[in-house]
């Protein structure tokens, strides 16, 4: 035999090949386990391999099944965090299965957060002594019905869906805190009918949501939330001077019809409203909003969680058509150094030493670019948010920061940029120089014109309804009567009478009637009119004090002229007794003289350069709003409006010269190029056109 034969032979014996039985010893060794005979052994062989088996099939089983549900088993998820979850919750709210699934929820808030009250007005009952259970019942906020977490089926037309509803965690660790949801929808085989489901959604979305303007803000995990909805402000209920607000819209207009024009050019839209407290700023946003249906979404720079990169995550997420309000700008640095010097003193009292530097880049909170401060130190004491009071959150939003934001993603893609101040005074340069900030438009106290547009707007309505404050009402017209004007109610006014027309007006000779009768009414209201704006000083009041000042007369125009009295020895009387306001302002609730800023009024300007090419919108998308009036190609012509200079004084008592405009002294400020502003007649036709 071979050398090699041999060992072929004889290898059995040497090199023992793997018997089960040894298999089963080294297992039970590694185990640990004393095997002691070969029946045991096999035993555990056959258990080892049946759950190898029973493993190994399980994955297998795990991922066919999975496999074949993906393929058989379609499924969409909205996130709480996503804008179309108000869609799906909408549509689930107004499902059947809402009403009749046994495990449901019931919420206050579903398409319009925070504005749970029941729309209408309030009942009389609850405005007296007189209120019962029943009436009290009626004034809690509506309740929605949905279904709770967990799984459910309902039938989307001929379809069985299983809808999925699960808490996923809350965002950020900031402030507000809320709680993430997530909802799949499962339909069987076709992903068809799920597209159906979402486009079912919007279109109901739409429909709830129709005129009305929708306001997101940040939350503590930078995240946007939709807070309210509400109807949608008509332009003309916010009075500026005249052809201010139409130059506006017909350059808002032409930014969005000229989208990619500008972005291609990086040319933005941002403008700064500036001005008095109480002078239509928001309002206007708003009203601006609503016209172009944009959604606002609301920064608040004096947040304190707000930190650089906490800005840019939000603009990340913005999209790319709505209004970008950034509020505060003044406050943003003041109340951040404020803090930051607290807390630097507390550190430096701690530890015995000096002040500790800030927080890494923040520059110290200190306005960041080489360092420098913003100026404004010395408002905004009462500034601080929640987290500061909590004593959490600490600041590192930086001039810089803010900077960068509005050269980068803040001005771009269709986005209308507002700022908003009270003090310009006290922003830095750097912030308002030609080209970060395109336009700039001062809000002063009202003028006599505004005062009797004002006037017109209040009493348009006067002795209809309650009922009838429909979207377009100014926002103040929903406030609950106080009980004591209730008794002007019942007075017979003229806008009353026109806007009220008696039974006899179904035949000609009615109807002839009672046109007579509106006019002359219209015409008494108009006389009332000038009558109030002649009496109310020129800028001396803000539009919200004569507004507030109104809101005694609510349905008796006669009833305002007549009290004008009240409202300017309101003004003598409480002189030098301000009332605690925003931002550690002083503002007065009631009627106080003008010891306001006025600060230097440009003149009146063009806003954007306009391209000569097409628009890229598609037709009738800016169209459908109303506005049909655009800004004519006219490149930065200066057509010095006629001014007129007066002194004033400025919140620090400084006296100022300020410029007035022949059309008032709302000016429009952008980058050193000027043009008139239209005639009063564009203006209207524009407003008219809401
Ligand atoms: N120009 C205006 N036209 C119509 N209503 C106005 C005008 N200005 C102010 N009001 C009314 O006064 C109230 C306060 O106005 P608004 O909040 O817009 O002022 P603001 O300038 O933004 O004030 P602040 O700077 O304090 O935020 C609102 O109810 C609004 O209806």
């Amino acid at each position: 035999m071979s050398p090699v034969a041999s060992t072929l032979v004889d290898s059995p014996r040497k090199q023992p090949a793997a018997s089960p039985l040894s298999l089963a010893r080294l297992v039970s060794q590694l185990i640990g386990i004393n095997v002691g005979d070969s029946v045991t052994a096999s035993g555990i062989i056959a258990a080892a391999l049946g759950a190898l088996l029973f493993t190994v099939a399980r994955v297998i089983f795990s991922y066919l099944s999975e496999y074949i549900k993906k393929m058989i088993i379609a499924t969409v998820q909205f996130d709480s965090r996503e804008e179309s979850y108000a869609w799906i919750l909408n549509y689930l709210s107004c499902h059947p299965l809402s009403r009749t699934a046994l495990q449901f929820a019931v919420v206050s808030e579903v398409s319009r957060p925070l504005e749970s009250r029941r729309s209408g007005p309030m009942p009389v009952a609850l405005m007296t002594d007189n209120w019962t259970l029943g009436n009290e019942l009626q004034w809690l906020p509506k309740a929605f019905f949905l279904p709770a977490d967990g799984t459910h089926f309902f039938w989307f037309g001929y379809n069985l869906l299983q809808v999925s509803i699960a808490s996923t965690g809350s965002s950020g660790g900031g402030y507000p805190m809320y709680t993430n949801k997530s909802i799949s929808v499962s339909a069987l085989l076709s992903r068809k009918v799920l597209e159906n489901l979402i486009k079912e959604a919007q279109r109901l979305w739409v429909e709830v949501e129709k005129g009305r303007t929708s306001v997101y803000v940040a939350d503590g995990g930078m995240q946007w939330r939709g807070v309210r909805s509400r109807p949608i402000r008509g332009l003309h209920t916010v009075v500026l001077d005249e052809g201010v607000k139409h130059k506006i819209v017909s350059d808002v207009t032409e930014f969005l019809r000229s989208e990619k024009w500008y972005a291609e050019r990086g040319i933005p839209y941002r403008s700064l409203f500036y001005g008095s407290p109480g002078s239509g700023k928001t309002s206007f946003i708003n009203a601006l909003a609503g016209h172009f249906r944009l959604n606002i979404y609301v920064i608040s720079l004096s947040n304190p969680n707000l930190s650089d990169d906490g800005l840019v995550r939000l603009l990340s997420l913005t999209p790319t058509r709505c209004v970008l309000l950034l509020e505060d700008v003044d406050v943003a640095f003041s109340s951040r150094d404020e803090q930051g010097d607290a807390d630097a003193q507390d550190a430096a009292a701690a530890t015995g030493g000096a002040p500790l530097p800030g927080p890494a880049g923040g520059g110290g909170g200190r306005g960041g670019r080489g360092g420098r401060t913003a100026p404004g130190m010395g408002r905004g004491q009462n500034v601080m948010g929640p987290m500061g009071l909590l004593g959490v959150g600490r600041q590192s939003l930086t001039l810089s920061g803010l900077l960068n934001a509005l050269d980068g993603v803040a001005g771009q893609e269709g986005r209308v940029v507002c700022l908003t101040t009270n003090h310009i005074e006290q922003l830095d340069p750097a912030l308002i120089r030609p080209g970060r900030v395109d336009v700039r438009l001062f809000f002063d106290r009202a003028s006599r014109w505004q005062a009797k547009e004002l006037f017109l707007n209040f009493y348009a309505n006067a002795g209809t309804d309650d009922t009838d404050e429909g979207a377009d009402a100014p926002e103040s017209s929903t406030t609950p009567t106080p009980a004591s004007t209730l008794t002007s109610v019942a007075q017979p006014t003229a806008a009353a009478a026109a806007a009220a027309p008696p039974a006899v007006a179904r035949t000609p000779s009615g109807i002839a009637k009672v046109e007579a009768l509106r006019a002359a009414s219209a015409a008494t209201l108009n006389e009332l009119a000038d009558a109030f704006a002649a009496s109310i000083p020129e800028r001396k009041f803000s539009m919200a004090e004569l507004q507030l000042f109104l809101m005694k007369f609510k349905k008796d125009p006669r009833g305002a002229v007549d009290g004008i009295d009240d409202l300017l020895r309101g003004a003598e009387v409480n002189v030098g007794k301000p009332v605690e306001g925003k931002g550690g302002e002083a503002v007065a609730l009631v009627p106080m003289p003008k010891t306001d800023a006025a600060t230097k009024v440009g003149e009146a300007v063009t806003l954007v350069q306009t391209p000569n090419q097409e628009s890229t919108v598609k037709e009738g998308e800016v169209e459908e709003t109303g506005s049909s009036v655009l800004t004519p190609k006219a490149d930065f012509q200066v057509e010095g409006p006629s001014t007129q200079t007066r002194a004033e004084t400025n919140g620090r008592g400084e006296v100022t010269e300020k410029e007035d405009t022949a059309a008032g002294s709302a000016d429009l400020t952008t980058v050193g190029k000027v043009a008139a502003i239209d005639s009063v007649t564009v203006a209207r036709a524009a407003d008219s056109a809401n």
